[in-house]
């Protein structure tokens, strides 16, 4: 049964596929392309040539549609080379599956209608319509290290995310191997790595391995029920500077878990305890004014919470993607088994109460 936005997942699983496959490429060569933006952080060809061929995707099924992303074009209409490299991985990247690879609308006609792709991810955002908010790579700094990284897509209606889909090339296709401590560094993509999680509203979430063809077969994934909260596994990011690791740390004490944290880089950590390879995913505010990226939770929180799974920012209120390109009301995301998350969210707000 073909259910309500049916084609918009198949069209962003299959864009996301795509872009995963741009990326892979990147991440086996050693120069990556990178370059500083404005923030100081980093950005690769990746990072852009997987923004471009999304972008694409997008606009040859829903040319109404709004775009939120990441990155824009300026840098590189500064930088004939970069946009040189880029254009050549863009053009080249296409699915092995030529029905797939025409309803994605084929390649880009030039290096100069690719920048103005890029650009389209330049919609404000809002409580109105359909926009579709995408994190080419999320990870930059974990793919330049060789850690987890992941291609994110997710579409919004009126303000609420309706679609989500993750590409994860490299975590483990087995829904059953669990977290351990080593996943978030020396990571490859090879036979038995990369899969896509999705989630449709109100459908469930599901995961698959990403593969380079017509979509396989997907499998529905669900959290683990946490009985002793104190065997819980919980992640956070391998930046310190993107999540408080010592507060992370007492709340973990104050639950009783043992386990060291596992860190790892990117919205994998929501596949993750989607599918009950670990179960509590903690993200602490290290500042005052940073605002979280809608493109960085959008698709990742639909997961979670299709998955079995609560998420809300540290408050207790859930995230509210409708107020714009960042997460401008939330503070910080808690996100656990539905059973369990109150317990979490109350240990979360002793320790964050304690520096008032
Ligand atoms: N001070 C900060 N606090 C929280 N998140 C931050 C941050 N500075 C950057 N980020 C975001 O953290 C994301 C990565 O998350 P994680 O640390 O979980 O891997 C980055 O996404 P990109 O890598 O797409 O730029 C970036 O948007
Ligand atoms: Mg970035
Ligand atoms: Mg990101
Ligand atoms: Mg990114």
């Amino acid at each position: 049964m073909a259910g309500i936005y049916a084609k918009e997942l198949e069209v962003a699983q299959l864009a996301v596929q795509r872009a995963s496959q741009l990326t892979k490429r990147v991440f086996h060569e050693k120069a990556k392309g990178t370059v500083s933006k404005d923030d100081k952080s980093p950005v690769t060809i990746g990072d852009f040539g997987a923004q471009a061929l999304i972008i694409a995707a997008l606009q040859a099924n829903f040319p109404g549609d709004e775009i939120v992303a990441e990155e824009e074009s300026a840098q590189l209409r500064a930088d004939a080379p970069l946009r040189d490299q880029i254009w050549e991985l863009v053009r080249t990247t296409q699915l092995d599956n030529v029905a797939a690879e025409g309803l994605l609308g084929g390649v880009v006609p030039d290096a100069d209608a690719m920048l103005d792709i890029i650009d389209k991810g330049n919609s404000a955002g809002g409580a109105r319509g359909r926009i579709w908010a995408i994190d080419p790579i999320d990870g930059t700094k974990g793919f330049l290290r060789g850690g987890q990284y992941a291609v994110c897509l997710a579409l919004m209606v009126d303000g609420d995310v309706k679609v989500g889909v993750l590409g994860c090339p490299n975590l483990p296709v087995d829904d059953a191997a669990p977290l351990t401590a080593g996943i978030g560094a020396n990571q490859t993509d090879d036979d038995g790595r990369g899969v896509i999680f999705s989630a449709v509203l109100g459908q469930g979430a599901t995961s698959r391995p990403l593969g380079t063809g017509a979509l396989l077969d997907g499998k529905k994934i669900a959290m683990k029920p946490v009985d002793e909260l104190s065997s819980a596994t919980f992640c956070e990011s391998v930046e310190s500077g993107h999540s408080n690791q010592s507060e992370s740390a007492q709340i973990g004490q104050k639950l009783g878990i043992t386990k060291p944290s596992v860190r790892m880089d990117s919205q994998a950590k929501y596949g993750s305890i989607a599918r009950g390879a670990g179960d509590i995913y903690l993200r602490l505010p290290t500042s005052k004014t940073y605002q979280e990226k809608i493109w960085d939770h959008a698709a990742g929180e639909l997961i979670v919470r299709e998955a079995g799974g609560q998420v809300t920012d540290t408050t207790g209120s859930r995230l509210d993607f409708s107020v714009g390109r960042t997460l401008a009301s939330n503070r910080g995301v808690v996100a656990a088994p539905a059973a369990i998350h109150g317990q979490v969210l109350t240990a979360v707000q002793e320790v964050l109460g304690q520096k008032e």
